[in-house]
């Protein structure tokens, strides 16, 4: 195995304590003590040494980890040294430096305007905004140009301010497979349409849902290469937000990632696939509202794997996967949506296309991407629409190098593997080109990020596969070979079910319990072939 850089150098997040247990204490309660978590369920401590090893049995050297939190619910040893160890604080949420703002009204005592101004979404604690100067001339198109690192989106869009339709800027094709340059700064005559099938928006508590017209602008020319893969290619797009909601940027759009599929079915399936796995990761997106004088954080809490798209304060622990405590980072990067052409936007692109090709004036075919093809022939032919759809997500740097990584770094990027599994969600396509880095930390703002504090996303999730999508495909091939139906209630059996010898299972439950073994055995191979990825040991 090619050793790292680093290798020499040591852990600094280790835990570095051990919890003395009374000699008749009897031994560790099972389930432990819930003590303080993050959403994800996982042992959270505030930092790395509040966690303790801890025997499991008195004086016999079998050790487990916990946090500072469960040695004071169970409470052996604790009372004696509570006062010299600070309350443990609550995890928090940490918010990325903010970006988006909307209009506000600051009133006097009497009501009257004051002056007008513009806030944070993410509520008065992060007071108004301080002023960037606005670019004039930009700002009279509704097409920004904030192609820039420094105006990335990292916040997650609220609810309420989804796009309904996305208005493109594409005048060289990149939604067509087309190759782009940077530095094209045109403006197409007809821009293309599109609309938002993910996320679902939910109306607010008033019943006000998203009346379905709210348009934002995606401008895509000149927008830098982020980098291609074999069935897609993503760009740097500028994003305008409909609604009055506005990036801190001098024409008020932000940096996305806009990722497009190559012009073959199989391309196409698997960024709906993918968009469909951030979806999930999402959750529902409820319209919780602001308050127009205030502009309050909007706390939509999304579903309950939405903590992996966010970032919180501490460490947890994920054993037995790993050993080491790893911070609480977001695992995959924040959605702003899935968008599919309009039949109007396909219909003109299709017209233009002819009309390029009777003309002669279309781009050659020297001018697309080459893109792999498939083993099934049905996945090489072209799609039903000549558009791309589109995914948004959050820009997260550029491609991890494992040798040059020390192994705490490393450490956390393999956590992101086994978070996903934490969640039944597996990734199947774990190499450095899909792990991004980018300086942090990200509540700081952009200038002041450094390369000391590494932000960390797994991307790519086109071959993720869910535990019950595994199951549902077993389901099916039981049924194609057997004739008959597998019964539902077998599918309690959690994705770490195992086969035990000395049990009498009946045929249907010994069935559940090989599917059960086959996720837990592919787990364990993609655990270690991410290791391998990683240049770590295989075990620690
Ligand atoms: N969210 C992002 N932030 C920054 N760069 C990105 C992002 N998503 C993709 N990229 C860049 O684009 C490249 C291709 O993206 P991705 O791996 O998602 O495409 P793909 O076609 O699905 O890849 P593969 O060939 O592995 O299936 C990545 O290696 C990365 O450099």
């Amino acid at each position: 195995m090619p050793k790292p850089d680093s290798e020499k150098e040591e852990r600094k997040r280790v835990i570095g304590h051990t919890w003395l247990r009374n000699p008749d204490g009897g031994p560790l309660p099972r389930p432990p003590p819930n003590g303080k978590r993050t959403p994800n369920g996982l042992i959270w401590a505030s930092s790395v040494d509040r966690i303790y090893r801890i025997q499991r049995f008195p004086n016999i050297n079998v050790m487990t980890g916990w946090s500072i939190s469960m040695v004071a619910e169970f409470n052996e040893n604790y009372w004696e040294v509570a006062d010299e160890i600070y309350p443990e604080p609550d995890p928090q949420r940490v918010l990325s430096y903010p970006l988006l703002n909307l209009p506000v009204e600051i009133c006097q005592p009497d009501g009257t305007i004051w002056y007008s101004a513009r806030r944070s979404i993410q509520g008065a604690t992060r007071g108004l905004l301080p002023a960037i100067p606005r670019d004039v001339e930009v700002a009279t198109s509704p097409f920004g140009n904030s192609f820039d690192a420094k105006y990335k989106l990292e916040e997650l869009i609220p609810a309420s301010f989804f796009p309904d339709i996305l208005t493109v800027n594409d005048p060289q094709g990149a939604t067509e497979g087309k190759i782009a340059k940077e530095g094209a700064p045109d403006l197409e005559p007809t821009p293309r349409k599109y609309k938002r099938v993910w996320p679902v928006v939910h109306p607010d508590a008033s019943g006000e849902s998203s009346d379905g017209d709210k348009i934002s602008f995606l401008n895509l020319a000149g927008a830098p290469l982020l980098g291609r893969g074999n069935h897609s290619v993503v760009h740097r797009g500028a994003l305008r937000l409909p609604s009055g909601i506005e990036a801190n940027t001098p024409d008020g759009s932000a940096a996305v990632a806009v990722k497009m599929g190559f012009p073959t079915r199989g391309a196409r399936s698997l960024l709906a696939h993918e968009a469909g796995v951030y979806n999930q990761i999402y959750g529902e997106a409820n319209n919780v509202g602001f308050d127009s004088t205030e502009v309050n954080h909007e706390v939509d809490e999304g579903g309950r794997q939405r903590h992996l798209m966010e970032h919180w304060t501490g460490v947890n622990l994920l054993t037995p996967d790993i050993t080491h405590p790893v911070p609480v980072g977001a695992v995959v990067p924040k959605f702003f949506g899935y968008y599919v052409p309009t039949d109007e936007a396909e219909a003109a692109t299709k017209c233009a296309a002819t009309r390029a090709k009777l003309t002669k004036e279309g781009k050659s075919d020297g001018g697309y991407w080459k893109y792999s093809s498939y083993d099934e022939e049905e996945l090489n032919l072209p799609p039903e629409t000549i558009l791309s759809p589109i995914l948004l997500l959050e820009d997260c740097g550029k491609p991890i190098k494992p040798q040059k990584m020390n192994i705490d770094d490393r450490t956390e990027c393999l956590s992101f593997l086994v978070r996903l599994y934490l969640e039944d969600i597996s990734h199947s396509s774990f190499y450095p080109r899909n792990i991004m880095v980018q300086p942090g930390p990200l509540t700081k703002a952009p200038k002041d990020r450094t390369m000391q504090h590494p932000s960390f996303r797994l991307i790519d999730l086109g071959r993720a596969d869910h535990w019950k999508m595994h199951t549902k495909r077993e389901v099916e091939e039981y049924k194609r070979k057997h004739g008959k139906d597998l019964p539902e209630e077998r599918l309690q059996i959690g994705p770490d079910g195992y086969i035990r010898d000395d049990v009498d299972y009946t045929p249907e439950q010994r069935e559940w319990k090989t599917i059960a073994l086959k996720w837990a055995q592919a787990k364990q191979r993609e655990i270690s072939r991410a290791r391998e990825q990683l240049l770590m040991e295989m075990w620690g």
